[in-house]
């Protein structure tokens, strides 16, 4: 499969998924024909989606042989919308295992970003026997920074855009999600608060769902040292989302986990440094 020959619109499905007490209907992006399979789970960002915050990953994974799925979690894009009055991690772990069950997946490796790492930890803790290698950018766990107030500019810059969706706040949370702003086009604004704007729904249970529970993803650091797979750390020095500290706790706790620092990153990894990115996932998935 080449770049030019998939699009969002051309690998989108919708699976109904019934785990535990969760029934609904997810959207994700379907990619390649590998034997093995990388899942990517998306931030928790107003109008994030897997292919959103992904679409500059897919494909040098996709020509390597590797099936993509790109899930998007319940409460975002075109996943069906739902209030999270628990752990929102627990809450998409628990839908990354329905649909996993739905495709007849039954062990992936998985990349998570931010919410999306969080989440691929509880995965890890909740369902061991279906992961393979783990790679976290920018999150994993919740809880205390040593060094950085909490809660940070960049999540105070999320509240804000779920409460008042207008360009001028997107464009201060995504001036602050990268170190060089220069690389955001008027075209990647747009996309994004369109994005957005379309679901109306979604940006109210978010905020219902924080209002019920400011502590949606909780801190998994005293239960690290139970996952057992080789993991992949990924932040951003200049991160102003979910400070590096995090990463030295995950690095800690992980009995088998390396990290790697870019500087010159925010909080978006994947996308500010691609190329590198993308070399390094590679690497570490086929070695
Ligand atoms: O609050 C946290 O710890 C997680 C914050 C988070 O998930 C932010 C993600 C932002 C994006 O990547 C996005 O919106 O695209």
């Amino acid at each position: 499969m080449t770049a030019t020959a998939f699009s969002e619109a051309s690998t989108s499905r919708f699976a109904r998924i019934k785990e535990g007490d969760l029934d609904l209907q997810l959207h994700y992006n379907d990619l390649g024909e590998g034997a093995e399979t990388v899942v990517m789970l998306h931030g928790s960002g107003p109008g994030a989606s897997g292919w959103a915050n992904f679409n500059r990953n897919i494909e040098p994974l996709v020509n390597a042989g590797f099936r993509v799925i790109l899930m998007d979690c319940p409460g975002w894009s075109k996943s069906d919308t739902i209030v999270s009055e628990g752990s929102r991690s627990n809450l998409n772990a628990q839908a990354l295992k329905g649909l996993l069950d739905v495709l007849k997946l039954t062990r992936v490796h998985i990349i998570g970003n931010s919410m999306g790492a969080h989440s691929t930890v509880a995965f890890a803790l909740e369902y061991p026997e279906r992961i393979g290698k783990l790679i976290l950018m920018g999150g994993g766990t919740g809880g205390p920074s040593a060094f950085v107030p909490q809660p940070t500019e960049g999540i105070k810059l999320i509240g804000a855009l779920y409460r008042d969706p207008t360009i001028e706040n997107l464009k201060k949370m995504m001036n602050v999600f990268v170190f060089d702003a220069s690389g955001l086009t008027d075209e990647l604004f747009q996309t994004r608060l369109d994005n957005i704007l379309s679901r109306r729904d979604h940006l109210e249970n978010f905020v219902k769902s924080s209002t019920l529970n400011p502590k949606q993803f909780p801190d998994f650091s005293h239960r690290l040292h139970e996952i057992n797979a080789d993991t992949l750390l990924v932040w951003g020095r200049e991160d102003r989302f979910v400070p590096m500290d995090t990463g030295l706790r995950l690095l800690a706790g992980l009995p088998r986990a390396q990290l790697h620092v870019f500087n010159r990153c925010g909080h978006w990894a994947q996308w500010e440094h691609a190329d590198k990115f993308n070399r390094m996932v590679l690497d570490f998935l086929t070695h």
